[in-house]
């Protein structure tokens, strides 16, 4: 059986891989510059309206779940291709699916900063 190592050097290389699949995830993935893009409009919806407490847990939450789900479909994206390289129906739907849930969790997110924003917006501007 495989020994894990808690060294702090060990734990250091960890962070250093998923960096660098962070990093492959925003070279290669079109979808990384939109996700980046409504990050950057939440940010300054947060510190515009001085959000704070749940509302501002509550998009912190759905932000990074969108984030984690698309770099987890990116990651199923390139496994699918791996073992499937030619054509097959079932390569087809797992894909579909993986972005199906990261289109749930998108839906999720976009639901959520709608409720939150929108009465601040509308009391802004009356
Ligand atoms: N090996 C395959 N066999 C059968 N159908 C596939 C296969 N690969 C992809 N497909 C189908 O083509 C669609 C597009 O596949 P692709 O790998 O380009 O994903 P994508 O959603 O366009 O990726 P991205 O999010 O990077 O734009 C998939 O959703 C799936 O329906």
């Amino acid at each position: 059986m495989k020994q894990t190592s808690l060294t702090l050097r060990s734990r250091m290389s960890s962070f250093r891989f998923a960096a660098k699949g962070i990093c492959r995830f925003f070279h290669e993935e079109a979808n990384a510059k939109i996700h980046l893009a409504a990050t950057v409009v939440v940010i300054a919806g947060i510190i515009w309206f001085r959000i704070t407490g749940a509302e501002l847990i509550a998009l912190v939450i759905v932000t990074g779940l969108v984030w984690a789900a698309e770099i987890m479909n990116t990651a199923v994206e390139h496994l699918v291709d791996l073992v499937s390289p030619g054509f097959h129906p079932k390569a087809g739907l797992i894909k579909d699916l993986s972005a199906g849930a990261v289109l749930v969790l998108s839906i999720t997110a976009l639901i959520t900063g709608l409720f939150i924003f929108i009465p601040k917006i509308i009391h802004y501007a009356v």
